[in-house]
């Protein structure tokens, strides 16, 4: 099915996800970031006009002199309903900083809206345990981290506004291509690993583990890392919340967490762990329209991996496709050989097989979009 026959995820259908994220949790964000911060009047008058815009105004553009005004020209003046959620999604976060200053000369220039929630998270004692249960994990652990990064999709600050904590009912993945994956990495093949991150926390943390470990184990002779440019769907990690991830890590002395921390840090001082944060990665477009710059690093890479259900978006295309598409169908543009690691949390799934499907048609409850069920999808 091509992108022009499977229809493109919007919030106009009333009762859909899209909707709700649309209508109800971006108001709810609007209220806590409201809240963050003792904003002074222009900036709460920005946030609280951003509000009633979103609760049923149409899309503004962003102020004339903005650096990339011209950029989200797209679909102002439309409903946000009716406009590709992706697009949506995107330009909320970015009209976001546009209210609290991200990006203009004063005081408020870079100081992310969602700090204060990823710092609480960070500190909390649900990392410590995390941490801790590092130590337990022998050398050969390679599919426990891999699950570990798989699962840390979950803690999504954005998501865990509307779902509840607890575990997955799920815990087998819909579909696991794992060990094709590990078959793209070889010990000693000289494999070169690109991550491209999604949440900050707790889901940065395994996934650096999971970095440390490919490249300890010798599965990879170089790895990058590509995070957000700026702050984005509130939890997606900067550089600052790596740099952040790393303090925790090397901040548990005695333990295995404080050694993969320490050889992070050397990995990076020595060039063998890179760290991007190309525009692209907050852009409201799929992947197969990434700029040439972009596309020329990715193909390098023995293998990308995409952490999340918003880089799995962008990497199928936000389309209601049928969930049996072919994986390897949808990903053929991509610049080189992909894995997908996410936990489900939007409506867009592809590559499942029949009597997956089935099962999980027949079992009556969500499944689609309650981070409940998790894949690992890997093509060629
Ligand atoms: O952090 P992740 O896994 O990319 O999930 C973000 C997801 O959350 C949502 O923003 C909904 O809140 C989805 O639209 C999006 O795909």
């Amino acid at each position: 099915m091509s992108p022009d026959e499977a229809p493109v995820v919007t919030g106009a259908e009333p009762g859909s996800f899209a909707r709700s994220v649309l209508a109800e949790r971006h108001p709810a964000l609007l209220g806590r970031v409201s809240a963050a911060f003792p904003w002074p009047p222009e900036r709460r008058r920005a946030l609280d006009g951003l509000l009633g815009e979103v609760s049923g105004g149409v899309i503004a553009p962003l102020p004339a002199d903005a650096h990339d005004a011209g950029g989200w020209g797209a679909h102002v003046g439309r409903s946000w309903f009716e406009v590709p959620f992706l697009w949506a999604e995107s330009y909320f976060y970015r009209r976001l900083l546009a209210a609290t200053g991200y990006f203009e000369p004063g005081p408020w220039r870079g100081v992310d809206p969602f700090g204060p929630f990823k710092r609480d998270e960070l500190r909390g004692a649900a990392v410590d345990e995390e941490l801790a249960a590092l130590d337990d994990l022998g050398a050969s652990s390679g599919d426990a981290l891999l699950r570990s990064a798989l699962w840390g999709n979950r803690a999504d600050l954005g998501f865990r506004m509307s779902a509840s904590e607890g575990d997955p009912s799920a815990s087998h993945p819909v579909a696991d291509d794992s060990a094709r994956l590990w078959s793209l990495l070889p010990v000693g093949g000289a494999a070169e690993v690109h991550l491209i991150a999604d949440n900050a926390g707790r889901e940065l943390i395994p996934d650096l583990v999971l970095l440390d470990h490919l490249l300890h184990t010798g599965r990879a002779a170089r790895a990058v890392l590509h995070l957000k440019p700026y702050p984005y769907f509130v939890s997606d990690a900067v550089t600052a919340d790596f740099l952040a991830a790393l303090d925790r890590l090397r901040a548990a002395p005695g333990h295995a967490a404080a050694g993969i921390g320490a050889r992070l840090w050397s990995a990076l001082s020595a060039g063998r762990l890179g760290v991007g944060a190309h525009p692209f990665f907050c852009a409201p477009y799929p992947y197969e329209a990434m700029p040439d710059d972009l596309r020329r690093d990715l193909s390098k890479a023995t293998v990308t991996i995409l952490k999340g259900d918003l880089n799995y978006r962008r990497l199928v295309g936000d389309h209601h496709w049928p969930a049996t598409t072919p994986f390897a169908d949808r990903v053929a543009r991509f610049p080189g050989p992909v894995a997908a690691l996410r936990t489900l949390k939007s409506d867009v799934v592809v590559g499942l097989d029949t009597p997956t499907l089935t099962t999980l048609e027949a079992g009556g409850t969500p499944w689609r979009t309650t981070g409940t069920h998790a894949l690992i999808q890997v093509s060629p």
